[in-house]
Protein backbone atom coordinates (compact mmCIF):
# COMPACT_ATOMS: atom_id res chain seq x y z
CA UNK A 1 0.00 0.00 0.00
CA UNK A 2 1.44 3.13 -1.02
CA UNK A 3 1.37 5.79 2.23
CA UNK A 4 -0.32 8.87 2.66
CA UNK A 5 1.99 12.03 2.78
CA UNK A 6 1.62 14.76 5.20
CA UNK A 7 4.15 17.15 6.50
CA UNK A 8 4.33 16.34 10.19
CA UNK A 9 3.53 13.35 11.54
CA UNK A 10 3.11 12.59 15.42
CA UNK A 11 2.76 9.56 16.97
CA UNK A 12 1.90 9.77 20.15
CA UNK A 13 -0.25 12.31 21.42
CA UNK A 14 1.50 13.66 24.77
CA UNK A 15 1.61 17.23 25.63
CA UNK A 16 4.43 17.97 23.53
CA UNK A 17 3.19 16.44 20.19
CA UNK A 18 -0.26 17.39 20.26
CA UNK A 19 0.59 21.05 20.93
CA UNK A 20 2.74 21.39 17.45
CA UNK A 21 0.67 19.18 15.82
CA UNK A 22 -2.42 21.69 16.57
CA UNK A 23 0.10 24.64 16.07
CA UNK A 24 1.62 23.75 12.61
CA UNK A 25 -2.35 22.41 11.16
CA UNK A 26 -3.29 26.17 12.08
CA UNK A 27 -0.73 27.31 10.49
CA UNK A 28 -1.48 25.46 7.13
CA UNK A 29 0.51 22.28 7.37
CA UNK A 30 -1.00 18.92 6.48
CA UNK A 31 -0.57 16.93 9.83
CA UNK A 32 -1.48 13.34 11.41
CA UNK A 33 -1.35 12.67 14.72
CA UNK A 34 -1.76 8.86 16.01
CA UNK A 35 -3.03 8.29 19.43
CA UNK A 36 -3.35 5.03 20.60
CA UNK A 37 -6.13 5.37 23.24
CA UNK A 38 -6.07 8.37 25.61
CA UNK A 39 -7.18 11.14 23.99
CA UNK A 40 -5.29 14.00 25.51
CA UNK A 41 -2.61 11.90 26.49
CA UNK A 42 -1.33 10.30 30.00
CA UNK A 43 -1.62 14.04 32.05
CA UNK A 44 -5.32 14.53 31.57
CA UNK A 45 -6.37 10.73 31.31
CA UNK A 46 -4.53 9.08 34.39
CA UNK A 47 -1.85 11.50 35.74
CA UNK A 48 -1.75 14.88 37.01
CA UNK A 49 -5.59 15.97 36.13
CA UNK A 50 -6.90 12.93 37.98
CA UNK A 51 -4.91 12.59 40.73
CA UNK A 52 -4.60 16.35 41.21
CA UNK A 53 -8.39 16.65 41.33
CA UNK A 54 -8.53 13.66 43.97
CA UNK A 55 -6.05 15.66 46.16
CA UNK A 56 -8.28 18.76 45.81
CA UNK A 57 -10.72 16.30 47.21
CA UNK A 58 -9.05 15.32 49.86
CA UNK A 59 -7.93 18.71 51.08
CA UNK A 60 -11.15 19.83 51.37
CA UNK A 61 -12.33 17.02 53.45
CA UNK A 62 -9.65 17.44 55.73
CA UNK A 63 -10.68 21.28 55.85
CA UNK A 64 -14.30 20.08 56.83
CA UNK A 65 -12.70 17.57 59.41
CA UNK A 66 -11.19 21.01 60.67
CA UNK A 67 -14.55 22.71 60.41
CA UNK A 68 -14.83 23.82 64.53
CA UNK A 69 -11.09 25.15 64.42
CA UNK A 70 -12.36 27.78 62.10
CA UNK A 71 -15.65 28.50 64.02
CA UNK A 72 -17.82 26.91 61.71
CA UNK A 73 -19.65 23.41 63.79
CA UNK A 74 -22.19 21.23 62.26
CA UNK A 75 -19.73 19.71 59.91
CA UNK A 76 -18.68 17.09 62.74
CA UNK A 77 -18.79 13.88 60.84
CA UNK A 78 -18.15 14.37 56.35
CA UNK A 79 -18.17 11.08 54.95
CA UNK A 80 -15.86 10.90 52.37
CA UNK A 81 -18.03 8.57 49.26
CA UNK A 82 -15.90 7.30 46.82
CA UNK A 83 -18.24 6.83 43.99
CA UNK A 84 -18.44 10.57 44.28
CA UNK A 85 -15.15 11.40 44.47
CA UNK A 86 -14.84 9.13 41.72
CA UNK A 87 -17.34 10.84 39.78
CA UNK A 88 -16.02 14.25 39.88
CA UNK A 89 -12.40 13.21 39.03
CA UNK A 90 -14.11 11.35 35.78
CA UNK A 91 -16.13 14.38 35.65
CA UNK A 92 -12.96 16.64 35.31
CA UNK A 93 -11.09 14.28 33.01
CA UNK A 94 -14.32 13.84 30.14
CA UNK A 95 -14.70 17.79 30.03
CA UNK A 96 -11.05 17.93 29.43
CA UNK A 97 -11.00 15.18 26.83
CA UNK A 98 -13.64 16.30 25.22
CA UNK A 99 -12.15 19.86 24.84
CA UNK A 100 -8.91 18.28 23.56
CA UNK A 101 -11.10 15.87 20.63
CA UNK A 102 -12.61 19.76 19.60
CA UNK A 103 -9.34 21.59 19.81
CA UNK A 104 -7.59 19.10 17.82
CA UNK A 105 -10.50 18.05 14.87
CA UNK A 106 -10.41 22.52 14.80
CA UNK A 107 -7.27 22.86 14.43
CA UNK A 108 -7.55 20.94 11.03
CA UNK A 109 -5.27 18.10 11.76
CA UNK A 110 -6.29 14.70 11.06
CA UNK A 111 -6.28 12.79 14.38
CA UNK A 112 -6.34 8.73 13.85
CA UNK A 113 -7.34 7.15 16.60
CA UNK A 114 -5.00 3.78 16.45
CA UNK A 115 -2.06 1.53 16.97
CA UNK A 116 0.92 2.72 15.21
CA UNK A 117 4.39 0.60 14.18
CA UNK A 118 7.28 1.76 11.72
CA UNK A 119 7.06 -0.08 8.60
CA UNK A 120 9.93 2.14 6.46
CA UNK A 121 11.53 5.35 7.51
CA UNK A 122 9.31 7.95 8.68
CA UNK A 123 6.55 5.64 7.72
CA UNK A 124 3.93 4.13 10.38
CA UNK A 125 1.13 1.32 9.44
CA UNK A 126 -1.66 2.21 11.77
CA UNK A 127 -3.80 -0.45 13.21
CA UNK A 128 -7.02 1.86 13.44
CA UNK A 129 -9.23 1.41 16.79
CA UNK A 130 -12.34 1.58 14.57
CA UNK A 131 -10.52 -1.23 11.99
CA UNK A 132 -8.99 -1.10 9.00
CA UNK A 133 -5.40 -0.40 8.57
CA UNK A 134 -3.91 2.81 7.45
CA UNK A 135 -0.03 3.97 6.31
CA UNK A 136 0.93 7.57 6.98
CA UNK A 137 4.37 9.15 6.08
CA UNK A 138 5.98 12.25 7.32
CA UNK A 139 8.06 14.33 5.70
CA UNK A 140 8.95 15.06 9.39
CA UNK A 141 7.95 12.68 12.51
CA UNK A 142 7.93 13.04 16.43
CA UNK A 143 8.05 10.78 18.57
CA UNK A 144 5.65 11.41 21.55
CA UNK A 145 5.05 8.33 23.35
CA UNK A 146 5.33 9.20 26.95
CA UNK A 147 5.89 6.48 29.94
CA UNK A 148 3.75 3.55 31.64
CA UNK A 149 4.22 1.90 35.64
CA UNK A 150 7.02 0.31 35.80
CA UNK A 151 6.67 -3.29 37.11
CA UNK A 152 10.04 -4.67 39.17
CA UNK A 153 11.73 -7.94 38.61
CA UNK A 154 10.43 -8.95 42.34
CA UNK A 155 9.25 -12.92 43.16
CA UNK A 156 5.76 -13.32 43.07
CA UNK A 157 4.87 -9.70 41.61
CA UNK A 158 3.45 -11.06 38.35
CA UNK A 159 0.77 -13.53 40.59
CA UNK A 160 0.20 -10.86 43.17
CA UNK A 161 -2.37 -8.47 41.27
CA UNK A 162 -0.60 -5.49 42.46
CA UNK A 163 -2.39 -1.92 41.68
CA UNK A 164 -0.39 0.60 39.53
CA UNK A 165 -1.35 4.44 39.45
CA UNK A 166 -3.30 3.61 36.91
CA UNK A 167 -5.54 1.19 38.12
CA UNK A 168 -5.98 2.61 41.55
CA UNK A 169 -7.82 5.31 39.98
CA UNK A 170 -10.57 3.33 38.68
CA UNK A 171 -10.87 1.41 41.87
CA UNK A 172 -14.68 0.85 43.20
CA UNK A 173 -13.92 0.49 47.18
CA UNK A 174 -10.92 1.82 48.99
CA UNK A 175 -8.47 -1.17 51.05
CA UNK A 176 -9.03 -0.76 54.69
CA UNK A 177 -4.81 -0.77 54.36
CA UNK A 178 -2.29 -0.59 51.30
CA UNK A 179 1.04 -0.78 51.11
CA UNK A 180 3.44 1.46 48.65
CA UNK A 181 5.96 0.64 47.19
CA UNK A 182 8.23 3.55 46.25
CA UNK A 183 8.58 7.07 47.96
CA UNK A 184 9.10 8.87 45.06
CA UNK A 185 6.27 11.36 43.57
CA UNK A 186 3.78 8.69 42.80
CA UNK A 187 4.13 6.84 46.13
CA UNK A 188 4.18 10.75 48.00
CA UNK A 189 1.14 11.68 46.54
CA UNK A 190 -0.85 8.20 46.75
CA UNK A 191 0.56 7.88 50.78
CA UNK A 192 -0.76 11.18 51.11
CA UNK A 193 -4.48 10.81 49.53
CA UNK A 194 -5.16 7.58 50.29
CA UNK A 195 -4.20 8.19 54.30
CA UNK A 196 -6.37 11.27 54.25
CA UNK A 197 -9.38 9.56 52.75
CA UNK A 198 -9.12 6.71 55.41
CA UNK A 199 -6.93 4.13 54.09
CA UNK A 200 -4.05 2.82 56.53
CA UNK A 201 -0.87 3.30 54.55
CA UNK A 202 2.88 1.67 54.81
CA UNK A 203 5.34 2.99 52.22
CA UNK A 204 8.40 1.24 51.77
CA UNK A 205 11.14 3.09 50.29
CA UNK A 206 14.47 1.79 48.91
CA UNK A 207 16.86 4.70 49.65
CA UNK A 208 17.50 6.16 52.50
CA UNK A 209 15.20 8.77 52.52
CA UNK A 210 11.60 9.62 50.30
CA UNK A 211 12.33 11.73 47.40
CA UNK A 212 15.95 11.11 46.79
CA UNK A 213 16.35 13.89 44.63
CA UNK A 214 15.74 16.02 47.14
CA UNK A 215 18.00 17.75 50.42
CA UNK A 216 17.83 15.28 53.21
CA UNK A 217 16.50 18.08 55.90
CA UNK A 218 13.33 18.13 53.33
CA UNK A 219 12.57 14.72 53.22
CA UNK A 220 12.84 14.08 56.56
CA UNK A 221 10.23 17.15 57.05
CA UNK A 222 8.07 15.31 54.17
CA UNK A 223 8.35 12.14 56.45
CA UNK A 224 7.99 13.62 60.22
CA UNK A 225 4.62 15.23 58.66
CA UNK A 226 3.68 11.80 56.99
CA UNK A 227 4.47 10.21 60.52
CA UNK A 228 2.00 12.32 62.17
CA UNK A 229 -0.49 12.16 59.94
CA UNK A 230 -0.50 8.17 60.98
CA UNK A 231 1.31 7.00 57.51
CA UNK A 232 4.02 4.34 58.54
CA UNK A 233 7.49 4.89 56.34
CA UNK A 234 9.69 1.87 56.36
CA UNK A 235 13.15 3.66 54.63
CA UNK A 236 15.89 1.93 53.15
CA UNK A 237 14.39 -1.25 52.22
CA UNK A 238 13.54 -3.36 49.32
CA UNK A 239 11.03 -6.02 48.37
CA UNK A 240 12.08 -9.00 47.90
CA UNK A 241 9.02 -11.11 47.69
CA UNK A 242 4.77 -10.59 47.47
CA UNK A 243 2.19 -12.79 47.70
CA UNK A 244 -1.20 -12.17 47.51
CA UNK A 245 -3.68 -14.42 49.66
CA UNK A 246 -6.93 -16.39 49.02
CA UNK A 247 -8.39 -13.61 51.00
CA UNK A 248 -7.45 -11.23 49.09
CA UNK A 249 -4.59 -9.66 51.36
CA UNK A 250 -0.77 -8.93 50.20
CA UNK A 251 2.10 -9.67 52.31
CA UNK A 252 5.69 -7.84 51.04
CA UNK A 253 8.51 -9.93 52.61
CA UNK A 254 11.27 -7.04 52.92
CA UNK A 255 14.72 -7.83 52.24
CA UNK A 256 15.82 -6.65 55.96
CA UNK A 257 13.61 -10.19 56.76
CA UNK A 258 10.12 -8.24 58.15
CA UNK A 259 6.91 -8.68 56.40
CA UNK A 260 4.60 -6.26 55.90
CA UNK A 261 0.90 -7.38 55.19
CA UNK A 262 -2.04 -5.16 54.02
CA UNK A 263 -5.55 -5.21 51.86
CA UNK A 264 -3.85 -4.17 48.66
CA UNK A 265 -0.35 -3.27 47.09
CA UNK A 266 0.51 -0.16 45.36
CA UNK A 267 3.91 -0.23 42.70
CA UNK A 268 5.11 3.06 42.66
CA UNK A 269 8.59 2.81 41.55
CA UNK A 270 9.05 4.33 38.43
CA UNK A 271 8.00 4.59 34.66
CA UNK A 272 9.38 3.07 31.69
CA UNK A 273 9.41 4.24 28.14
CA UNK A 274 6.04 3.00 25.59
CA UNK A 275 8.70 2.36 23.05
CA UNK A 276 8.47 -1.45 23.19
CA UNK A 277 7.17 -3.14 19.37
CA UNK A 278 7.08 -0.69 17.77
CA UNK A 279 10.15 -1.30 15.60
CA UNK A 280 11.87 1.97 16.57
CA UNK A 281 15.34 0.32 16.39
CA UNK A 282 14.40 -1.13 12.64
CA UNK A 283 14.23 2.43 10.91
CA UNK A 284 17.47 3.73 13.45
CA UNK A 285 16.02 5.60 16.31
CA UNK A 286 18.29 4.34 18.83
CA UNK A 287 17.16 3.50 21.86
CA UNK A 288 19.37 3.28 25.70
CA UNK A 289 19.89 0.47 27.69
CA UNK A 290 16.39 1.27 29.01
CA UNK A 291 14.44 1.94 26.38
CA UNK A 292 14.26 5.64 26.62
CA UNK A 293 14.98 7.40 23.15
CA UNK A 294 18.14 8.66 22.39
CA UNK A 295 18.48 12.19 21.17
CA UNK A 296 20.38 15.07 20.74
CA UNK A 297 19.87 18.68 22.59
CA UNK A 298 17.76 19.95 19.47
CA UNK A 299 15.51 16.71 19.98
CA UNK A 300 16.40 14.98 17.16
CA UNK A 301 16.91 11.55 16.74
CA UNK A 302 19.66 8.94 15.27
CA UNK A 303 17.02 8.84 12.30
CA UNK A 304 17.07 11.68 9.55
CA UNK A 305 13.87 13.48 9.71
CA UNK A 306 12.48 11.92 13.38
CA UNK A 307 12.29 14.34 16.23
CA UNK A 308 11.57 12.79 19.97
CA UNK A 309 9.74 14.45 23.09
CA UNK A 310 8.43 13.95 26.87
CA UNK A 311 8.60 11.61 28.80
CA UNK A 312 10.23 8.84 26.10
CA UNK A 313 12.27 10.66 25.31
CA UNK A 314 14.30 11.29 28.57
CA UNK A 315 13.10 14.90 28.95
CA UNK A 316 12.19 15.57 32.97
CA UNK A 317 8.42 13.78 33.26
CA UNK A 318 6.74 16.70 33.89
CA UNK A 319 4.33 17.83 31.82
CA UNK A 320 5.36 21.64 31.49
CA UNK A 321 8.98 19.73 30.31
CA UNK A 322 7.35 18.09 27.06
CA UNK A 323 5.13 21.16 26.76
CA UNK A 324 8.57 22.91 26.46
CA UNK A 325 10.31 20.11 24.40
CA UNK A 326 7.05 21.56 21.88
CA UNK A 327 8.51 24.98 22.06
CA UNK A 328 11.87 23.50 21.15
CA UNK A 329 10.93 21.21 18.37
CA UNK A 330 8.53 24.09 16.75
CA UNK A 331 12.08 26.25 16.71
CA UNK A 332 14.07 23.52 15.24
CA UNK A 333 11.68 22.32 12.54
CA UNK A 334 11.79 26.19 11.52
CA UNK A 335 15.09 26.79 11.79
CA UNK A 336 15.28 23.57 9.53
CA UNK A 337 13.86 25.27 6.94
CA UNK A 338 15.93 28.32 7.02
CA UNK A 339 13.67 30.45 9.86
CA UNK A 340 15.59 31.94 12.90
CA UNK A 341 18.03 29.60 14.62
CA UNK A 342 17.87 26.67 16.46
CA UNK A 343 16.72 26.47 20.75
CA UNK A 344 18.89 23.34 23.03
CA UNK A 345 17.34 21.70 25.62
CA UNK A 346 20.32 22.22 27.96
CA UNK A 347 20.27 24.64 30.52
CA UNK A 348 16.62 24.65 30.81
CA UNK A 349 15.23 26.02 34.40
CA UNK A 350 12.61 23.16 35.47
CA UNK A 351 10.62 23.66 38.49
CA UNK A 352 8.51 20.62 39.87
CA UNK A 353 5.63 20.07 42.95
CA UNK A 354 4.95 17.44 44.63
CA UNK A 355 0.93 17.16 45.49
CA UNK A 356 1.22 16.52 49.27
CA UNK A 357 -0.03 18.30 52.23
CA UNK A 358 1.59 20.63 52.51
CA UNK A 359 3.03 20.38 48.77
CA UNK A 360 6.45 20.78 48.05
CA UNK A 361 7.08 23.22 45.65
CA UNK A 362 11.08 23.06 44.02
CA UNK A 363 13.00 25.16 41.78
CA UNK A 364 16.50 24.88 40.54
CA UNK A 365 19.44 23.10 42.74
CA UNK A 366 19.21 21.93 45.75
CA UNK A 367 21.76 22.43 48.96
CA UNK A 368 23.18 19.01 48.24
CA UNK A 369 23.55 19.34 44.09
CA UNK A 370 24.68 23.04 44.58
CA UNK A 371 27.66 22.00 46.77
CA UNK A 372 28.59 18.94 44.65
CA UNK A 373 28.40 21.74 41.92
CA UNK A 374 31.57 23.43 43.20
CA UNK A 375 29.31 26.50 44.87
CA UNK A 376 29.97 28.64 48.00
CA UNK A 377 26.58 28.73 49.36
CA UNK A 378 24.49 30.39 51.70
CA UNK A 379 21.52 28.80 52.98
CA UNK A 380 18.28 30.58 54.42
CA UNK A 381 15.65 28.78 56.12
CA UNK A 382 12.82 29.14 57.73
CA UNK A 383 9.60 27.80 59.15
CA UNK A 384 6.55 28.39 57.22
CA UNK A 385 4.63 29.29 60.84
CA UNK A 386 6.83 32.62 60.56
CA UNK A 387 4.42 33.57 57.68
CA UNK A 388 1.37 35.31 58.95
CA UNK A 389 -0.87 34.07 55.78
CA UNK A 390 -0.12 31.03 57.04
CA UNK A 391 -1.94 31.47 60.65
CA UNK A 392 -4.92 33.10 59.24
CA UNK A 393 -5.11 30.30 57.33
CA UNK A 394 -4.32 27.37 60.14
CA UNK A 395 -1.29 26.13 57.96
CA UNK A 396 1.97 26.26 59.79
CA UNK A 397 3.50 23.29 58.92
CA UNK A 398 6.34 23.13 56.61
CA UNK A 399 9.87 25.08 56.16
CA UNK A 400 10.85 26.85 53.01
CA UNK A 401 14.59 27.10 52.33
CA UNK A 402 16.31 28.75 49.39
CA UNK A 403 20.48 28.40 48.37
CA UNK A 404 22.05 31.77 47.35
CA UNK A 405 25.76 31.54 45.14
CA UNK A 406 27.59 33.26 48.34
CA UNK A 407 30.29 35.36 45.58
CA UNK A 408 27.10 36.54 43.29
CA UNK A 409 24.34 36.45 45.95
CA UNK A 410 21.80 35.10 43.12
CA UNK A 411 19.30 32.49 43.87
CA UNK A 412 20.73 29.29 42.84
CA UNK A 413 17.59 26.91 43.81
CA UNK A 414 14.73 26.34 46.12
CA UNK A 415 12.56 24.24 48.41
CA UNK A 416 9.28 25.43 49.40
CA UNK A 417 7.56 23.20 51.57
CA UNK A 418 4.01 24.44 53.07
CA UNK A 419 0.78 25.72 51.87
CA UNK A 420 0.27 27.30 48.28
CA UNK A 421 4.01 26.51 47.74
CA UNK A 422 3.66 24.91 44.17
CA UNK A 423 2.41 28.86 43.66
CA UNK A 424 4.77 30.54 45.21
CA UNK A 425 7.39 28.72 43.69
CA UNK A 426 7.08 30.24 40.17
CA UNK A 427 7.95 33.67 41.81
CA UNK A 428 11.54 31.88 42.69
CA UNK A 429 11.85 30.85 39.51
CA UNK A 430 11.11 34.18 38.04
CA UNK A 431 14.11 35.89 40.11
CA UNK A 432 16.45 32.91 39.32
CA UNK A 433 15.40 33.13 35.21
CA UNK A 434 15.93 37.57 35.89
CA UNK A 435 19.62 36.80 37.74
CA UNK A 436 18.22 38.40 40.55
CA UNK A 437 20.10 39.23 44.08
CA UNK A 438 18.32 37.85 46.76
CA UNK A 439 18.28 41.19 48.13
CA UNK A 440 15.90 42.52 45.74
CA UNK A 441 13.48 39.29 46.70
CA UNK A 442 13.80 40.36 50.17
CA UNK A 443 13.42 43.72 49.36
CA UNK A 444 10.31 43.87 47.27
CA UNK A 445 7.25 44.98 48.16
CA UNK A 446 4.75 41.92 48.14
CA UNK A 447 0.85 41.65 49.05
CA UNK A 448 0.27 41.24 52.72
CA UNK A 449 -0.86 38.91 53.93
CA UNK A 450 -0.09 36.24 50.97
CA UNK A 451 2.33 33.37 51.40
CA UNK A 452 4.27 34.60 48.75
CA UNK A 453 5.35 37.45 51.31
CA UNK A 454 7.42 34.51 53.32
CA UNK A 455 9.91 35.81 50.20
CA UNK A 456 10.40 38.99 51.91
CA UNK A 457 10.87 36.53 55.51
CA UNK A 458 13.31 34.23 54.22
CA UNK A 459 16.02 36.44 53.20
CA UNK A 460 16.37 38.52 56.12
CA UNK A 461 19.49 38.09 58.37
CA UNK A 462 16.88 36.25 61.41
CA UNK A 463 16.63 33.33 58.62
CA UNK A 464 19.67 33.94 56.25
CA UNK A 465 23.08 32.24 57.55
CA UNK A 466 26.27 34.30 57.73
C1 LIG B 1 0.22 9.53 38.78
C2 LIG B 1 1.00 10.60 38.05
C3 LIG B 1 0.84 11.92 38.40
C4 LIG B 1 1.56 12.92 37.73
N1 LIG B 1 1.40 14.20 38.11
C5 LIG B 1 2.07 15.19 37.48
C6 LIG B 1 1.87 16.54 37.84
O1 LIG B 1 1.13 16.86 38.77
N2 LIG B 1 2.54 17.49 37.15
C7 LIG B 1 3.37 17.17 36.12
O2 LIG B 1 3.95 18.08 35.50
N3 LIG B 1 3.59 15.90 35.75
C8 LIG B 1 2.94 14.89 36.41
N4 LIG B 1 3.12 13.59 36.02
C9 LIG B 1 4.01 13.31 34.88
C10 LIG B 1 3.28 13.61 33.54
O3 LIG B 1 2.07 12.88 33.52
C11 LIG B 1 4.13 13.21 32.35
O4 LIG B 1 5.41 13.78 32.45
C12 LIG B 1 3.47 13.70 31.06
O5 LIG B 1 2.18 13.20 30.94
C13 LIG B 1 4.35 13.26 29.89
O6 LIG B 1 3.72 13.40 28.71
P1 LIG B 1 4.41 13.07 27.32
O7 LIG B 1 4.34 14.31 26.53
O8 LIG B 1 5.73 12.42 27.48
O9 LIG B 1 3.43 11.99 26.67
P2 LIG B 1 2.10 11.28 27.15
O10 LIG B 1 1.09 12.24 27.64
O11 LIG B 1 2.47 10.14 28.02
O12 LIG B 1 1.53 10.76 25.77
C14 LIG B 1 2.05 9.70 25.05
C15 LIG B 1 0.91 9.11 24.24
O13 LIG B 1 1.43 8.24 23.25
C16 LIG B 1 0.49 7.22 23.05
N5 LIG B 1 1.19 6.11 22.39
C17 LIG B 1 2.26 5.42 22.86
N6 LIG B 1 2.64 4.50 21.98
C18 LIG B 1 1.80 4.60 20.91
C19 LIG B 1 1.69 3.91 19.67
N7 LIG B 1 2.52 2.91 19.33
N8 LIG B 1 0.71 4.28 18.82
C20 LIG B 1 -0.16 5.29 19.14
N9 LIG B 1 -0.09 5.97 20.28
C21 LIG B 1 0.88 5.63 21.17
C22 LIG B 1 -0.02 6.91 24.44
O14 LIG B 1 -1.29 6.31 24.44
C23 LIG B 1 -0.05 8.30 25.08
O15 LIG B 1 -1.33 8.91 25.03
C24 LIG B 1 2.44 12.57 36.68
C25 LIG B 1 2.61 11.23 36.32
C26 LIG B 1 1.90 10.25 37.00
C27 LIG B 1 2.09 8.82 36.61
N1 LIG C 1 3.68 16.18 40.94
C1 LIG C 1 4.37 15.75 39.90
O1 LIG C 1 4.91 16.51 39.11
C2 LIG C 1 4.45 14.28 39.64
C3 LIG C 1 3.62 13.40 40.31
C4 LIG C 1 3.73 12.04 40.06
C5 LIG C 1 4.66 11.60 39.12
N2 LIG C 1 5.45 12.49 38.48
C6 LIG C 1 6.47 12.02 37.51
O2 LIG C 1 6.35 10.63 37.33
C7 LIG C 1 7.62 10.02 37.46
C8 LIG C 1 7.48 8.66 38.06
O3 LIG C 1 7.14 8.76 39.46
P1 LIG C 1 7.43 7.56 40.44
O4 LIG C 1 7.09 7.99 41.80
O5 LIG C 1 6.83 6.32 39.89
O6 LIG C 1 9.00 7.37 40.28
P2 LIG C 1 10.21 8.02 41.10
O7 LIG C 1 11.42 7.66 40.35
O8 LIG C 1 9.94 9.43 41.43
O9 LIG C 1 10.19 7.26 42.49
C9 LIG C 1 10.31 5.88 42.60
C10 LIG C 1 10.94 5.58 43.95
O10 LIG C 1 10.88 4.17 44.16
C11 LIG C 1 12.04 3.77 44.84
N3 LIG C 1 12.24 2.36 44.48
C12 LIG C 1 12.72 1.86 43.32
N4 LIG C 1 12.67 0.51 43.34
C13 LIG C 1 12.15 0.16 44.55
C14 LIG C 1 11.83 -1.08 45.17
N5 LIG C 1 12.02 -2.25 44.55
N6 LIG C 1 11.32 -1.07 46.43
C15 LIG C 1 11.10 0.12 47.07
N7 LIG C 1 11.37 1.32 46.51
C16 LIG C 1 11.89 1.34 45.27
C17 LIG C 1 13.14 4.70 44.37
O11 LIG C 1 14.09 4.90 45.38
C18 LIG C 1 12.40 5.99 44.05
O12 LIG C 1 12.53 6.96 45.04
C19 LIG C 1 8.46 10.97 38.28
O13 LIG C 1 9.80 10.95 37.84
C20 LIG C 1 7.84 12.31 38.07
O14 LIG C 1 8.60 13.06 37.15
C21 LIG C 1 5.37 13.81 38.73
Amino acid sequence: MSPEDVDLLVVGGGKAGKTLAMDLARAGRNVAMIERSMIGGTCINVACIPTKTLINSGRVLETIRRAAEFGISGAEDPLMELKLLRHRKEDVVETMVKGQLSSFVGSGMEFVLGEAKFVAPRTVEVTLNDGGVRTLRGTDVVLNLGTEPLLPTIEGLPESKVQTSNTLLKLESLPESIIILGGGYVGCEFADLLNTIGVKVTVVQGSGQLLPREDPDIAAAIEQNFTDAGITVRLGTRAQRISRAANGTVTVTLFSGDTVTADDILVAVGRKPMTDGINLEGIGVELDHHGFIRVDDQLHTTAEGVWAAGDAAGTPQFTHASYDDYRVLKTNLAARNGAGKPRSTSGRLIPYSVFTTPELGRVGLSERHARDAGYKVRIAKMSVSAIPRARTVGHLEGIWKAVIDRETNRILGAALLGAEASEVIAAVQMAILAGLDYAAVRDAVITHPTMAEGLNLLFTPAFLED
